[in-house]
């Protein structure tokens, strides 16, 4: 006969699950029935529970961006897609969350997935961001960049000595990885004075270009699951490349970045070292450019680090990626192109170099570079914001204090009343209308917009301005028949790269 005493943690352990059980379902109905959201139309389960939105997304494999169209053609413009959250398809929407005048806070389930907590980019709140950015502001601001041309245009320059070499060798050129490595290389140099040389690597296959690219649908996980974060970033480094081969090279990096930061931060003379002085740790290590006095920690200036590499490689590598395509694809466009830079540079030897500058007023390259930002559309997720207490009111909707709210960058950039065939690169529609710029935001808007919009201008001229005017290139099999992304914040392409025959152009 069983003992009492042997009973006890069984009925211990169905007095807990019934429990959890009854606290789970008297949520759900809260939810669904009493909640100040409860009025908006949406799915039902995505107003009962938070983890519908994992299940879509870590059980569905669904790419988030392109289910909330789905979801909007069947419940309209406002859509309830969490117990506490709406997404707004409006465009006007855009305007009404993102603006100079508010001060939200960023979400933090989202936002605290990327493990950059206490960085410009990761801070919840406008103050803590704000003063970050105003320190680094120094290394990014025009004026800043411009200072930094000879750097960016260095490394242009080894790309296209790399695109030269395989060209030489009847090769060609993989571009999806190629303009990663280049952006990568101009970012580690610029930001920590130490480039990786990604753009070296044969057939720019860059370990660490590689790794963050198979790191990004890892992350959709880390949004709904603190364990499973803290087990992959966590772990000592050796076992974080054994659980997860793929991202082995962005654990070296890691670790060149934090000895870089651990030196530097107990030898701050070592900063003197350092090729240039715009690296973030000429700003972030200068205790008087904050009102406190005090320098961040070492974990912060990683955060940092880590945070401008992730922005600044794979946007802008996208841009000119999806901007190459749909030119190759459309010779007559890039044959406009070309004309436009060969007027401006009409010689490729003795004849000075066009600066930034100089490119600024080509409108065509402009229009091209809109077009191509406007379709790899910078951050594909909704940038989640928090409404304030005082509540807000969005597109003509009154939103409850606390709502978290958002409206992707893709329900601007593809929205067919501002864009006729929203998928068509289309160039010459941004010379025909000046009011379209008010619908261009791959940069976001308001206070928590890029920080390195000037430095991603620079570099998209210069590349499209040197690739272009040096190399005539043509599309090498297998051909991509389009450029399929998943949401994974930024857009996560999986379809066969882009590559192409290069030539050098002797006129
Ligand atoms: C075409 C290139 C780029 C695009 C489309 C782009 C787009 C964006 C977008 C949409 C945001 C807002 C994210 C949010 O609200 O959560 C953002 C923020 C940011 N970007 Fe960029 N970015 C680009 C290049 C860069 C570069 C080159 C850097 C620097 C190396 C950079 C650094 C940052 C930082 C630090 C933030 C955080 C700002 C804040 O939260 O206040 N970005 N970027």
């Amino acid at each position: 006969m069983e003992s009492i005493e042997s009973n006890v943690p069984t009925a211990l352990l169905s007095a807990v699950i019934t429990l959890c059980v009854a606290r789970a379902v008297y949520l759900a109905v809260y939810n669904i029935f009493f909640h100040p959201l409860s009025c908006f139309p949406g799915p039902t389960a995505a107003g009962a529970a938070f983890y519908w939105k994992a299940f879509v997304e870590c059980i569905l494999n669904r790419s988030f961006c392109h289910f909330l169209e789905e979801l909007h053609a069947q419940y309209g413009d406002v859509v309830r897609v969490g117990p506490n959250e709406l997404h707004f398809s409006n465009p006007q929407a855009y305007h009404d969350i993102y603006n100079n005048k508010n001060r939200w806070d960023k979400e933090r389930q989202l936002y605290r997935s990327f493990n950059e907590d206490r960085s410009s980019f990761g801070f919840l709140t406008y103050k803590e961001s704000k003063e970050r950015k105003d320190v680094l502001n120094r290394s990014f601001s025009p004026a800043a960049i411009e200072l930094a041309e000879t750097l960016i245009v260095d490394k242009i320059k080894a790309l296209c000595a790399a695109f030269a070499r395989q060209s030489g060798a009847s090769q060609s050129s993989d571009l999806f990885w190629a303009f990663r490595c280049m952006t990568m290389d101009i970012v580690t140099s610029l930001c920590f004075g130490r480039s990786v040389d990604a753009i070296n690597e044969p057939d720019f296959k860059a370990p660490i270009i590689e790794a963050m690219d198979a790191s990004l649908p890892i992350f959709i996980r880390f949004k709904y699951s603190d364990i499973y974060k803290n087990m992959i970033l966590k772990c000592p480094p050796r076992l974080s490349k054994i659980i997860s081969p793929a991202t082995a090279g962005l654990v070296d990096l890691q670790q060149l970045l934090l000895e870089q930061i651990n030196d530097l931060s107990q030898n701050p003379e070592n900063l003197k070292r350092l090729p240039h002085n715009m690296t973030i740790y000429h700003r972030l290590m200068d205790a008087e450019a904050y009102r406190s006095k005090t320098v961040p920690s070492a974990g912060s200036l990683y955060e940092e680090a880590q945070a401008l590499m992730f922005a600044g490689t794979d946007t802008t590598g996208n841009a000119l990626m999806v901007g190459t395509y749909h030119l190759l694809k459309q010779p007559e466009k890039l044959l406009k192109l070309k004309a436009e830079l060969l007027a401006a540079w009409p010689s490729l030897a003795g004849q000075e170099e066009p600066k930034c500058r100089d490119l600024e007023n080509l409108q065509y390259l402009n229009a091209v570079i809109k077009e191509s930002l406007r379709l790899s559309s910078g951050v594909v997720s909704g940038l989640l914001r928090v409404v304030p207490p005082t509540g807000a009111t969005i597109c003509g909707v009154t939103v409850p204090p606390g709502t978290i709210v958002s409206c992707g960058s893709t329900f601007v950039h593809y929205n067919a009343e501002i864009f006729p065939q929203p998928d068509a690169f289309h160039p010459e529609r941004w010379l025909t209308s000046l009011e379209l710029d008010n619908w261009f935001v791959p940069f976001s808007k308001g206070p928590r917009m890029c920080l390195g919009m000037s430095l991603a201008w620079t570099e998209l001229r210069l590349t499209f301005a040197h690739v272009f005017r040096k190399f005539d290139l043509s599309l090498a099999d297998p051909v991509p028949s389009g450029l399929p992304f998943r949401d994974t914040f930024l857009p996560f392409y999986h379809g066969t790269h882009l590559r192409a025959n290069i030539q050098p152009s002797y006129a």
